[in-house]
């Protein structure tokens, strides 16, 4: 799994059009979402992690909680991004894996968003430009 993490002042999407012929169910109100104060977190699932990925979510959440705790931010947003791997896992995989991320955080406190998987979004992002505020990280199954 690689990841981008960009602390920002906000991120906001908009849901356009399909990227995959049976992308994630989305309510009316999923279309469209915003957090401010926020770590923005650009995940693509990758094949190697088909292997074990429950373990991968664990080494994600504890990346993820590690930069937060550093950055200070209390709000996460989760966001399927296929452009960080050539090796992308399938996508009923990436999907679950991405929802146990956000349940994770969840229990671990944070206020978590996840964007919605499958489709092409508008976004805007506005990155802090601190030190810290552009990191990336790689985890994978040891076994
Ligand atoms: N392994 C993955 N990790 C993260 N997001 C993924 C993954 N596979 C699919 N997605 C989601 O599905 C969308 C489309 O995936 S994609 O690989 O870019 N495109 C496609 O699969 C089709 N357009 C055929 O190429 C992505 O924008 C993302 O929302």
């Amino acid at each position: 799994m690689r990841m981008l993490l960009i602390h920002s002042d906000y991120l906001e999407y908009e849901v356009k059009d399909k990227a995959l012929k049976n992308p994630e169910p989305i309510s009316e109100e999923q279309k469209k979402g915003r957090l401010d104060e926020v770590l923005a977190v650009f995940i693509s699932v990758e094949k190697v992690d088909e292997s074990n990925p429950d373990e991968v979510v664990e080494k994600a959440v504890k990346e993820i909680k590690d930069v937060a705790e550093q950055v200070k931010a209390e709000r996460v947003f989760v966001y399927p991004f296929a452009h960080l791997s050539s090796e992308l896992a399938k996508p009923d995989v990436a999907l679950k894996v991405l929802q146990k991320i956000e349940e994770k955080l969840k229990e671990e406190g944070f206020e978590v968003k996840r964007a919605p998987f499958g489709y092409y979004k508008a976004f805007k992002l506005s990155c802090k430009g601190h030190p810290l505020a552009e990191l990336s990280r790689t985890v994978v199954p040891s076994g």
